[in-house]
This record gives structure tokens, C-alpha cells and sequence, in this order.
């Protein structure tokens, strides 16, 4: 690809096919897909950096230092009444490759049932498990991790790619939890049953981690793995926002035009060939689209808006999954923390100094748990709130072992805690992305309903009582104490609450704000063919499509509907 760091450097007169507003996760995986296609011309035009100019978020252990930087919208929610009214910090990445260049890289698919229930809910056949499953395999490169631990038994071949160009790879550390974790999982089997593979479509149980990391111990983002091998027929424009999607002519619905600039003063518009593809990802794409003019009537005339689109779904169906991290005590003897390897870059990372970085993890755990809540389980028998899942195949809640803490004995404490995130993946409280004024550059209001219906907090508090009970297994006896965050003395339901609203966040996995329903349907935003409702040359591609949260971290479901829309427009231009 051609890379032009402002607008002004932009060639003149070029006419592009595709214009795709947002170098992201999906925006960098659909140009790609369509410039292989060496005839066509496509134009990537994103709001922040290269992500060359960041080489940390090459080092997979540093994704934690790469938030709450010039690479991220550092975006804040609105007070959240499930929160006890606080506001928390939202993090989305702002640079090529999107949140993929800066996530956690766990690479999750979701499970057999989901994918055909997005199939009904977007009227879409293709999105099921079936179709959708090779596609993200022929996207695949399975990758032997920089140690070249054995990673048989990790995980199984059969659901893996070898020849795609996302690395993925099961890198783990030695440590003494993994075998006291998979030994739990056979005296518990019924509950915390050991799975081999949680991408083959059945993901409940205990999984070594998969992440989208290479060879070379490097993050394998949509930037490196797919934009970056793009040839000249993509032009990729930084540090530039699109402020709007514009119709070609008064009263017409074909909105193929952009606005874009780096700020309000300097905008410039470009009209597309063939299709404009939004891809700004939960919180950019519905502000794109309600800066238009595209959205509810009402509300985008209190913004200052003329809707040209009255369409009430616009950043509406927000649905986020919620996360706190909880705090267990071991034995630390016993565990045998290891110090965290290091390594060198084996490649100068533009410039760089060669120095050791911390290598592949940050963390010496290497499982995660998708669970299953048991069907007499509280929040369904006694309080009778729906089963909010698929089918038999998907989690309520999950538990991603994510660090042992060192004790500090030279400053005489031993503050070694076992640090585990459990999540409720299912919400069903619905959030929104809402406009309050005509500035396209000002933010919009997120709001993503966190703990905001009783449901999810009762089966993220259920979801508590069932990791402590994973973790009195007989294989934890003397080896991990009670918990110390929340206090093992909370255990009442009043307790778990209490604690759970003090604590909580986002998991950050948010989905929906632009979601895909059938044609015709009453809600949506997009149909089937991606296509915004009641327009024409106009699709979406990313996050915000997805209707609701699967039983998974969301890039690889992000990858999965970007390659069908990849296939759907690519067909349609044959
Ligand atoms: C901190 C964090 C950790 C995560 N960890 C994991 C994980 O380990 N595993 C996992 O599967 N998922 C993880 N996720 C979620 C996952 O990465 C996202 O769901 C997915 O990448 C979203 O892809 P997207 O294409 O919808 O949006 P993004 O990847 O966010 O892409 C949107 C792009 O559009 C750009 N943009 C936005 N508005 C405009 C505009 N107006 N003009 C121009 N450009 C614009 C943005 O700068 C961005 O580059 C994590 C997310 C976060 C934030």
C-alpha cells in the first residue's frame, strides 16, 4: 500500500472504487480482500498513526501500556446506574489495524450456535457456523510459538489454518497452575470440563490460549497480517477523520461521498466509484452515520442535524460484556513464579535500539474457562430470568487466568495474589452511542448499559460462586486460599453485589451499535448485504454489525463477518 501521513499528500485525481472509512480490524480486512482485485482502487482513510510508528504494539506484553495513549480514543462512558453511577474508561484503539493492534490477542471464534443464531438474526445464511468456519481457517496461519514449546494436546489441528495470513499460536509458560487447573478440570469435570480447542464451535471449558502472535514472538494485527502485504492499488490516509457520508445529489439516498480532514476547518470530499464502507467500529461507525444525517429524526434535531435518513436503530443495541477482576490467594512457594522471559527483537523496529523486551506474555498463566452456568443455577430456577445464551454450546460467564503478582519481599510484603477476570459474556442490558452536537470531532456519549438489567448481574454474581467453586477443587487444597478481593467473607448475595458494582467494568468486547437485521426488518441498521438501510452505496463492515455478544473476545468474529462482506461486494462487481 501507498501510505500518506495528511490529506494534502493525497495524489490528485485518483478514482477510487472504495473509499473505507476506518483503518481498523474490519476496515483493513475488506481492503485488502477487495484489492486483490488488482484493477480496482481502494482508499483507506483512517483517524490516527501508522502503526509502524508505534513499534510497541509489535511486543504482545506491552498491550496493556499502549492504552490511554496517542494510539487510543482514550473515550470515557457516561455514569453507569449499574456502576453505582460511575463513568469508566473505554479504551479503542486509534491506528492501523484498529483495536487489533492493540488488544489482547486472545483469538476466540465463538460458538456453533451463535453463528447460526447471527444467521437469523441478520437473515444472513452465510454468517453460519459452516460458512463461516472455513473462512476464518483459510485466513489462518497456526504458528509454533518463539520457544517451540511442543503445543500438541493445546489445541486441535483440525480447526486450524496453516496457510492464511494471521498468525495464530498457543504460546505458554511452564508454570506449576497449569497442570493443578487441568487436574481441577478432571476432578470437576461436569462443570469445568478440560476442552482441547474452544475454537471448534464448542468453546465450554478450560482451553490453553490461543492469541494472534507469530513466529517471531510479534502481535499479527489486520495492519500486519493483511493491509500491510497490500500492493500499490490501496492508498492508506493517516491522522485524518471522516467527518460524514454525504449523497451524490440533493435528495438522493446513493451516499458514496466523504468528508474527511484533520480537523474542522480543513475538510475535503471524495466520491467513490463503486461503494463507500464504514468501518469506524462500535463508537465511530454510529457517530459516522448519525453525523449524516442517518439515525433517529428526533434526536439528531436536537444535535443540530438535518436527518436525511430517519432510522431509530442508529447507535442503539449496544451490547458490551462486563468484566472484574478478582483476586484469589495461593501459596506462592508452591507456584513457583518464574520471572517473565526476555527476549531480543530479532528484527531493528524502525529504528529502535535492539533492547530486551519483556517477549511474548505478560502473564505466566496460559488458560481461560468458558462456563456454563448449571441449568438450576439461581438466576434461571429461582429468580427466572431467560437463558440469555444460544444453545448448549455457549457460556454465561468466563474466567481468563491472567496473573500471579510477585510478592515484594524486599519491601517485606508478600502481595502474591492469583488475578483472575470473570466475565458475563451474555448481557442483556443494551447500550448506545448517541450524538449531542453537529461537531463530528466532538465525541459522542457511550453509554454501554453495564450491570444495567438484573440479569447480568445475577449471573455474573452466579458466576463468582462458580469460580470459587473451581477453585476448591481437591487439586487447589493447600496450594489456593479463599479469595481475598472480594473478601472471603463476602458471600452473601447483598455481598457479591455490593462488590460487583463497586468493581466492574467493561470487558471492552462491545458489539451491535450498528447491527445487521433482515431485510425489511422493523430495527437494524444494516441489511443482510451489509448495506445501510435505505441506501445505496453505502455498507458497514466491523464490530457494530455483529447483533449481539458471542461466547468470545470479539476480533475473530470482527474477522469473520469482514471476510463474508469481503466476498459479498467482491461479487457484486463481478
Ligand atoms: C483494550 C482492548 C483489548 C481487547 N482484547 C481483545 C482480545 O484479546 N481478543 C479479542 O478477540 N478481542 C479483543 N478486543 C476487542 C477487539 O479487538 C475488537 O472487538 C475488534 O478489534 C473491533 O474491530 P472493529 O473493526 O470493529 O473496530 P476497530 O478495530 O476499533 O477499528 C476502527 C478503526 O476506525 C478508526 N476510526 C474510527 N472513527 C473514524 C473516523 N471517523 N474516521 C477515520 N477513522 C476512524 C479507528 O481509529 C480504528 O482504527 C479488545 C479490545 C480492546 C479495546
Amino acid at each position: 500500500a501507498d501510505v500518506f501521513q495528511s490529506m494534502d499528500d493525497l495524489p490528485e485525481g485518483v478514482n477510487y472504487d472504495f473509499i473505507i472509512a476506518g483503518g481498523g480490524t474490519g476496515g483493513s480486512l475488506v481492503a485488502t480482500r477487495l484489492a486483490q482485485n488488482p484493477n480496482w482502487k481502494v482508499l483507506v482513510i483512517e483517524a490516527g498513526i501508522s502503526n509502524e510508528d508505534f513499534w510497541e504494539t509489535r511486543v504482545p506484553a506491552f498491550w496493556p501500556l499502549l492504552w490511554n495513549t496517542r494510539m487510543d480514543w482514550n473515550f470515557t462512558t457516561v455514569p453507569q446506574t449499574g456502576l453505582n453511577n460511575r463513568a469508566v474508561n473505554y479504551p479503542r484503539a486509534k491506528i492501523l489495524g484498529g483495536c487489533s493492534s492493540h488488544n489482547a490477542m486472545i483469538y476466540t471464534r465463538g460458538s456453533k450456535s451463535e453463528w447460526d443464531q447471527y444467521a437469523q438474526l441478520g437473515g444472513n445464511a452465510a454468517l453460519k457456523w459452516n460458512t463461516i468456519l472455513p473462512l476464518l481457517m483459510k485466513a489462518e496461519k497456526w504458528t509454533r510459538d518463539a520457544q517451540a514449546l511442543s503445543d500438541s494436546g493445546h489445541y486441535n489441528p483440525a480447526f486450524h489454518g496453516k496457510t492464511g495470513q494471521l498468525s495464530v499460536q498457543a504460546p505458554y509458560m511452564q508454570h506449576p497452575f497449569n497442570n493443578l487447573l487441568i487436574q481441577a478440570s478432571q476432578e470437576l469435570h461436569s462443570e469445568f470440563p478440560f476442552n482441547l480447542d474452544w475454537n471448534d464451535g464448542t468453546p465450554i471449558g478450560t482451553a490453553w490460549n490461543q492469541f494472534t502472535i507469530d513466529s517471531m514472538a510479534q502481535r499479527s494485527s489486520a495492519a500486519t497480517a493483511f493491509l500491510s502485504h497490500t500492493s500499490d492499488n490501496v492508498h492508506i490516509l493517516l491522522n485524518t477523520q471522516v467527518t460524514r457520508v454525504l449523497p451524490t445529489a440533493a435528495n438522493s439516498t446513493d451516499f458514496r461521498k466523504v468528508e474527511f480532514g484533520p480537523d474542522a476547518t480543513s475538510l475535503k470530499q471524495l466520491t467513490a466509484k463503486k461503494e463507500v464502507i464504514v468501518s469506524g467500529g462500535i463508537f465511530g461507525t454510529p457517530s459516522i452515520l448519525l453525523h449524516s444525517g442517518i439515525g433517529d429524526r428526533t434526536e439528531l434535531q436536537a444535535a443540530g442535524v438535518p436527518a436525511i435518513i430517519h432510522n431509530p436503530s442508529v447507535g442503539k443495541n449496544l451490547s458490551d460484556q462486563v468484566t472484574v477482576f478478582v483476586f484469589f490467594l495461593p501459596v506462592v512457594r508452591k507456584l513457583n513464579i518464574r520471572a517473565i522471559a526476555m527476549i531480543k527483537p530479532r528484527r531493528s523496529m524502525n529504528g529502535t535500539p535492539h533492547k530486551p523486551v519483556p517477549s511474548r506474555r505478560l502473564s505466566p498463566l496460559n488458560h481461560m474457562s468458558f462456563i456454563r452456568l448449571p441449568a438450576n443455577a439461581p438466576p434461571f430456577s429461582q429468580e427466572g430470568f431467560p437463558d440469555p445464551t444460544a444453545g448448549s454450546d455457549a457460556a454465561h460467564v468466563e474466567f481468563t487466568f491472567f496473573q500471579v503478582g510477585a510478592p515484594d519481599p524486599a519491601n517485606g510484603v508478600d502481595n502474591s495474589t492469583l488475578q483472575i477476570y470473570l466475565s458475563n459474556v451474555h448481557p442483556t442490558s443494551r447500550g448506545s452511542v448517541t450524538i449531542s452536537s453537529s461537531n463530528p470531532f466532538d465525541y459522542p456519549a457511550i453509554d454501554p448499559g453495564i450491570l444495567g438489567e438484573t440479569a447480568d448481574m445475577s449471573i455474573l454474581r452466579e458466576g463468582f460462586r462458580s469460580l470459587r467453586r473451581y477453585l476448591s477443587a481437591p487439586a487447589f487444597q493447600g496450594v489456593i486460599y479463599g479469595s481475598v478481593v472480594p473478601p472471603a467473607n463476602a458471600t452473601s448475595d447483598e455481598d457479591l453485589e455490593a462488590f460487583l458494582r463497586s468493581s466492574a467494568s467493561s470487558w471492552l468486547h462491545g458489539v451491535g451499535s450498528a447491527t445487521m437485521s433482515p431485510h425489511g426488518a422493523s430495527w437494524g441498521v444494516v441489511d443482510p448485504d451489509f448495506r445501510v438501510k435505505g441506501t445505496t452505496g453505502l455498507r458497514v463492515v466491523d464490530a457494530s454489525v455483529i447483533p449481539r455478544s458471542p461466547s468470545a473476545h470479539t476480533q475473530a468474529p470482527t474477522y469473520g463477518f469482514a471476510e463474508l462482506a469481503s466476498l459479498m461486494i467482491a461479487a457484486q462487481y463481478h
